[in-house]
């Protein structure tokens, strides 16, 4: 069994980034900026925003942070991303998921400029990324392809079960997987909460991308041996022996299924580090125009 090392590979990527961050400073470009907004005091979300500020300065990207109480309006928060839109010093921007109840998400993802769309929930970035034409890949599902591809995992011809359906992993994963590309070229079976019979598609599975946010879902039993085993799972569980109380917890049970299949992403250290190293990606892309002309 060989671990799939996302902190490695993230670390890996982001200096790739930020040599190239150097260059563009030593020549007198634009240096990349991502702003983030954050609503809320979640604590999970305020460790992955915080992640991702940290990351930017490591890098030596420029980042705003702005935060907001949960008590925000709508029609506040929609003008700020109006602001941010029209701000030709931020390259790209994101706002941090979920939203409070009495704000609806659908509406606020459709009023980010697709060009600083750097999460690519637009659904005009969902839509060209189907299509196939250049856009922004949301930063798990590409960081997944990442992983594969360093490692270089055979994947053309095999069967990848996806488990989990949602916008930003389960759906755009599902449909990567299955394009004519390399990693890709896979047969894809997309599972969720109605599949009937989920061990009968997962022990058929060479591939299992598991995205749905409940602890320990995906066994042993489930698995076949010598399969790829991606965790996207990260759910904070109660423990009592951690400064924290919690600690991180994958839909894979780690300890058995590790001992049955050939690669396998911990839970941390896995999809997580991954996923902030290509929205850094995103965002030098954004800042040197890649995906959108002007
Ligand atoms: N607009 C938006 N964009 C996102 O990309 C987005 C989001 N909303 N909402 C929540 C999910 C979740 N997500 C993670 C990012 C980093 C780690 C990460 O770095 N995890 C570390 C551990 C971090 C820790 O210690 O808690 C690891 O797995 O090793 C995990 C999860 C981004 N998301």
């Amino acid at each position: 069994m060989t671990l799939l090392d996302g902190k490695k590979t993230s670390e890996a990527i982001q200096d790739e980034i930020a040599a190239e961050v150097a260059a563009i400073k030593a020549s007198g470009g634009k240096v990349p900026h991502l702003a983030a907004i954050l609503v809320g005091n979640d604590g999970g979300s305020v460790t992955y925003v915080n992640n991702k500020v940290l990351a930017c300065e490591r890098i030596g990207f420029d980042s705003t942070l702005i935060r907001y109480e949960d008590d925000i309006t709508e029609e506040e928060l929609l003008n700020k991303i109006q602001e941010l839109n029209e701000d030709a010093r931020v390259d790209g921007f994101i706002v941090q998921l979920p939203l409070p109840k009495h704000i609806d998400t659908e509406k606020v993802l459709e009023a980010v400029d697709p060009k600083k769309d750097v999460d690519g929930f637009h659904p005009i970035n969902v839509g060209r990324m189907v299509a196939g034409l250049p856009a922004y890949l949301p930063a798990t599902p590409a960081g997944i392809l990442q992983l594969l591809e360093r490692y270089e995992i055979d994947t053309k011809g095999k069967h990848c079960v996806v488990v989990g359906r949602s916008n930003i992993v389960g759906s755009p994963m599902s449909i990567l997987m299955a394009k004519n590309a390399y990693p890709g070229n896979c047969t894809v079976t997309l599972c969720h909460r109605y599949t009937e019979d989920l061990t009968g598609y997962t022990s058929q599975a060479d591939i299992i991308i598991a995205a749905v946010g409940q602890p320990g879902l995906i066994t042993a039993e489930m698995v076949k041996e010598g399969a790829v085993v991606i965790d996207v799972g990260t759910t904070r569980v109660p423990d009592a022996s951690r400064k924290s109380g919690f600690r991180l917890r994958g839909d894979v049970d780690f300890d058995s299924v590790a001992e049955k299949c050939s690669y396998i992403t911990p839970v941390p250290g896995g999809v997580g580090p991954l996923t902030i190293a290509m929205l850094m990606k995103n965002t030098l892309r954004a800042a040197k125009k890649e995906v959108y002309a002007d």
